[in-house]
């Protein structure tokens, strides 16, 4: 993963110290883009190693519109901990807005389904997003995530929030806007959950995976991660993994962790990092 190491790069060279709603502080710029081809490998980090077993948990979670932590915790997956309730609520986060998108009548609208629908009908269509950013429910920055819960919002709005896919000569790629991007600690999963649902998608709807773009509007770097950072940029990256799976699931809805195998995952040790509340 290059691209990423020079993206860590640019971000240390032209970021602009900027505070933010954490009070950490972060190096920031705003606006760029990536790519990957899925042809050379699925994109888990060599230079870190990544416990791919939450970032999957976690794709598995938000398609079964689960928006409640202790799902998460119950499958080992600790990263949403600092932002939930005691009882495990997050507020109508990801899940809900991707399959249950509440419309004035009181019913829903489910957008995977649609995605999923107009891949398998309707390939050509320019259409074929889902997006997350619900004004209606989105919180107010200047109170805790927790605060925010209690009042119906979300804990807090999306960050990865529009998907959009294109099928050409037989292939899907999906594209990835990602308003706000933690670098070190987010990013990574960002790339990895955006790689692992094309390759679902591709499943279902018989198609080969093409490339995965992901665009940024913020993307920083925290002042609490710089050593982190320069650490990993002395690692050389090494051959990328490769994803397979164990059977076909009937529907995007009924993967499990065990459908995932990743296999020559040859990654070099995590980095411990503190992720910014
Ligand atoms: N500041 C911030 N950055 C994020 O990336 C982020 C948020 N907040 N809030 C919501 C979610 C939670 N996400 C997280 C949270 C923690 C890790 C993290 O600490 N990752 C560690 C390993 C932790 C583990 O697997 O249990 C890593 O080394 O990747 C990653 C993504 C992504 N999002
Ligand atoms: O999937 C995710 C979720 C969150 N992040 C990061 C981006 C920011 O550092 C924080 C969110 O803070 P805001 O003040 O709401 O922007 O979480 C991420 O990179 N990826």
């Amino acid at each position: 993963m290059k691209v990423y190491l020079e993206l860590l790069k640019d971000v240390l060279e032209n970021g602009v110290d900027k505070g933010d709603r954490t009070g950490t502080g972060t190096k920031s710029v705003f606006g760029r883009q990536i790519r990957h081809d899925l042809k050379h490998g699925f994109p888990l980090l060599t230079t870190k190693k990544l416990h791919f077993k939450s970032i999957a948990n976690e794709l598995i979670w938000f398609l079964n519109g689960n928006t409640n932590n202790n799902w998460l915790n119950e499958n080992g997956v600790k990263i949403w901990d600092e932002w939930a309730l005691e009882d495990g609520s997050l507020g109508p986060i990801y899940g809900e807005q991707w399959t249950a998108w509440p419309t004035k009548d009181g019913g829903t609208i489910n957008q995977i389904d649609y995605v999923v629908d107009t891949l398998k009908n309707n390939p050509n269509s320019r259409r074929i997003l889902f997006h997350g950013w619900n004004v209606e429910f989105l919180p107010d920055e200047t109170v805790s995530p927790q605060e925010n819960v209690r009042k119906g919002k979300m804990a807090l709005p999306p960050c990865h929030l529009l998907y959009q896919f294109y099928v050409a000569n037989g292939r899907l790629s999906g594209q990835l806007y990602i308003r706000s991007s933690d670098i070190f600690l987010g990013l990574p999963y960002n790339i990895a959950s955006l790689s692992l649902l094309v390759h679902m998608l591709c499943q279902q709807c018989d198609l080969q995976p093409g490339e995965v773009i992901v665009s940024f509007g913020d993307l920083h770097a925290y002042s609490n991660h710089m050593s982190q950072i320069r650490e990993q940029l002395t690692r050389e990256p090494r051959g990328l993994p490769t994803l397979e799976f164990t059977r076909k699931p009937d529907s995007v809805y009924d993967y499990r962790f065990e459908d995932f195998v990743i296999n020559n995952y040859d990654a070099l040790p995590n980095i411990k990092a503190p992720v910014a509340v």
